[in-house]
């Protein structure tokens, strides 16, 4: 059981330049920030510490298993300084010569609780609108997390790995209350998607979904502008918290009852036909 039942979660919706040492000091700055205004669980953007463009990804990778990553020792000193659990968004990671795009939890202790490499690498290709392939520079991981916090169990996915919900089923089957998607949704895909989809992975498993993008920089010389609009949904689709697209950090409360609550009061886990359908990994999870 966690420890804390309702607590405030920031979701900090950082800018992010070419200056790695700079993204490193503004998101401390922002968690510490976050910290005092007593969130208890902090919330970063998928690629906080360089800009998201891969050919310069690369260059920015860090050893998180080997401890040479600066990114992720700054999350555990401020973890452990301000007693907060904090989702780290997602930094390139590299390791065994491969790159992956990767998000670290941290407790309290300063401890890394999970790491999550991204599963689904985005791939598109609108002509004349977007094209864009993850794949020419990053490997998928391999591994769905869930990982047990001071504030509860937590499902993690970044960005893409959102429009897959059977993982977010998964993550239900396995006792999660609450999805963190660290993301950088796009301008092409964000109006039409982005709140449609935290919506429904939240509505569809009954929990809240919490997201985090960085925020956008109209002047980016990138082809990729995020679309921002972090935001924190609660189980029946409500929106508690929502960022704009620029630099802010939203908090919003959770109240780990209110899943027990909607749940009860709408019991789709045994209105299900399992009977006539059914996802072969969920449903060996939930009979297990
Ligand atoms: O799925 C989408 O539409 C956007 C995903 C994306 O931008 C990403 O995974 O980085």
């Amino acid at each position: 059981m966690p420890q804390v039942a309702q607590y405030k979660i920031a979701l900090c919706q950082l800018p992010v330049t070419a200056d790695k040492h700079g993204n490193i000091a503004r998101a401390r700055a922002r968690i510490d920030a976050a910290a005092a205004a007593g969130a208890k669980l902090v919330v970063l953007p998928e690629i906080w510490n360089c800009p998201y463009a891969m050919e310069t990804m690369p260059s920015y990778a860090e050893d998180i298993d080997g401890g040479r990553s600066p990114s992720v020792s700054m999350l555990s000193e401020v973890a452990a300084a301000r007693k907060i659990t904090i989702v780290g968004g997602s930094v390139p990671e590299m390791a065994s010569g491969q790159l992956f795009n990767t998000c670290c939890v941290v407790g309290p202790d300063g401890e890394i609780k999970a790491k999550h490499r991204k599963l689904h690498l985005f791939g598109i290709d609108i002509p004349g609108d977007i094209t864009f392939r993850e794949s020419d520079t990053f490997t998928a991981g391999q591994e769905p997390t869930v990982v047990d916090t001071d504030v509860g169990r937590i499902g993690i996915g970044i960005c893409h790995d959102i429009r897959f919900p059977e993982l977010a089923m998964l993550y239900r089957s396995r006792g999660a209350h609450l999805i963190c998607y660290p993301s950088a949704f796009n301008m092409s895909t964000g109006q039409l998607l982005w709140d449609l989809m935290q919506k429904s992975r939240a509505v569809d498993n009954q929990l809240f979904v919490a997201t985090c993008s960085p925020a956008r920089d109209p002047n980016s010389p990138s082809e990729f502008v995020v679309w921002g609009n972090s935001s924190l949904i609660a189980p029946f689709g409500e929106v508690l918290a929502a960022a704009g697209h620029e630099d802010a950090t939203v908090i919003g409360e959770i109240d780990l009852s209110l899943v027990e609550a909607v749940r009860a009061n709408l019991p789709l886990e045994t209105q299900g036909r399992g009977d006539l359908y059914r996802l072969i990994d969920v449903q060996r999870e939930r009979s297990s």
